[in-house]
């Protein structure tokens, strides 16, 4: 195996000996200054950089040392850059751990000890470059569905197999684990992938407005049907209607929506003529149907109906690696629409995101990244910039509209969890309105 590669970037001839002599078990390569430094950088690609921050033009002072560990950074984001700073200059130590160094170390040089940061640097680089290849290669195949664990890749086989028949599909998972992005996969992966895509979301639709906007209505079929209108299963003819949050479709409507699946024809509000429809039905839920039928929610015949074939999304917080690659996806997507520097991480904040418990999923992290993104300072995203702490719980406030955020999101949470998430029953339980509940639940991503 050929030795891992070393850069030192130092001006001074002797102190550039010594760092020579001291680590010859890599391959080293010098440079004295930032041109001399990126060159050897794009040439050679070595994973650990170890740089002066006093150089030419300016050895004396910080401003080249930092325009140079910048320039790296931009050029190749996952080299580990040690920083060699002057005697106490903690200033510029933590200067460039935010501008995006991965540790620091201050002159005089102790060899014994620069050698420990630079094999701890060598050993993280490495372990790095092995889980980016993993991820690679374990990406699921289903363009816009990112996933490297073991259960997002049997996901994506699955909606590989099921996309090219017609058989009903049921997605279940909790909100914001990305049921809609596979039942648009689903779509586009079938041969109805050129016809359209129409979404209906059963919970965000006022009970007695769902059934004209799904099976349309004639003119005259109640006050104000001023014209003859298709609904949304009309309109997707020859393509695929995904119909969200099927469990919070009313019973009545129920009845009418499996006439539709068995026999394929509908009749609009206040028509009388069966219009036949072919389109492909993939359903959703973040409810426990089962439990749902038990309790007189939901109709069993419809069930069975519209589960042929189900697929269970586990949530973010059961998916091994998912949530830190999903964390660089949205970085790297927002740090690019934003025009922000944002390259990755620090360590804590990675860690923080592995560990927290992600209870808004997908949806959760994305926003999270994206503020984060907005109000990093340096190259790295931390812990304080994503709101997280260590122990994967809120970070404690005292702001009295956060703290009452929380406890609104607590009891709605509460009241759906003990309404076995019958929105009217919790609604109820809450004291508020159908409408006002759903406003709570879009607010704190329990739906949308
Ligand atoms: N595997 C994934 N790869 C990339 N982005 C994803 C993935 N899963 C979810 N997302 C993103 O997360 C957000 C939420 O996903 P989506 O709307 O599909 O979730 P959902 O389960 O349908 O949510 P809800 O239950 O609230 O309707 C979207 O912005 C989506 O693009």
């Amino acid at each position: 195996m050929s030795a891992e590669k070393l850069l030192i970037v130092e001006d001074d001839p002797g102190l550039q000996r010594q760092l020579r002599w001291c680590f010859d078990r890599y391959e080293i390569l010098v440079a004295e200054d930032r041109p001399s430094a990126m060159a050897q950088l794009r040439r050679h690609e070595p994973a650990v950089v170890l740089q002066d921050l006093g150089l030419p033009p300016d050895p004396d002072g910080v401003s080249e040392g930092l325009a140079t560990l910048n320039d790296i950074i931009d050029a190749a984001p996952h080299t580990k850059v040690i920083v060699v700073t002057g005697n106490g200059d903690a200033t510029s130590a933590v200067r460039s751990v935010s501008l995006g160094a991965y540790d620091f170390y201050e002159k005089p040089v102790d060899t014994d000890t620069l050698n420990l940061i630079v094999a701890r640097a060598f050993h993280l680089a490495d372990l790095e470059r092995q889980n980016r290849a993993l991820m690679l290669a374990r990406q699921t195949p289903l363009a816009g569905v990112l996933g490297a664990s073991e259960s997002m890749a049997r996901i994506a086989r699955t909606v590989e197999k099921v996309a090219r028949t017609r058989a009903t599909v049921l997605l279940q998972g909790e909100t914001g684990t990305g049921k809609e992005v596979l039942a648009r996969a689903i779509h586009r992966l079938s041969d109805r992938a050129s016809e359209s895509f129409v979404a209906i979301n059963c919970a965000a639709i006022p009970e007695n407005l769902l059934e004209s906007e799904l099976f349309g209505y004639e003119r005259g079929a109640f006050t104000g049907a001023q014209n003859q209108t298709r609904g949304k299963i009309e309109m997707a003819e020859g393509g695929t209607l995904f119909l969200d949050e099927i469990g919070d479709m009313p019973v009545s409507l129920q009845s009418k929506l499996l006439r539709f699946l068995q026999e394929r024809v509908l009749e609009r509000v206040g028509g009388r003529r069966e219009i036949p429809v072919d389109t492909r039905v993939v359903c959703a839920t973040h409810q426990n149907l089962p439990g749902q039928i038990d309790s007189g929610n939901f109709r069993q015949d419809l069930y069975y109906r519209i589960s042929e074939i189900v697929i269970d999304i586990p949530p973010l917080r059961a998916r091994e690696s998912d949530p830190l690659l999903l964390a660089r996806h949205f970085l790297a997507a927002a740090a690019q629409q934003h025009g922000s520097a944002v390259r990755g991480l620090t360590d804590d904040a990675a860690e923080a995101v592995s560990a927290y418990e992600w209870p808004g999923n997908v949806r959760e992290l994305e926003h999270r990244i994206n503020r984060a993104v907005i109000m990093a300072e340096g190259k790295l995203i931390t812990l304080e910039d994503l709101g997280l702490d260590h122990s994967g719980g809120e970070r404690p406030s005292f702001s009295l509209r956060e703290v009452r955020d929380r406890a609104e999101e607590r009891a709605v949470r509460e009241a759906l969890a003990r309404a076995t998430d019958n929105v009217s029953k919790a609604a109820d339980l809450l004291g508020v309105s159908r409408p006002t509940l759903y406003d709570l639940m879009r607010k704190f991503d329990l739906k949308c």
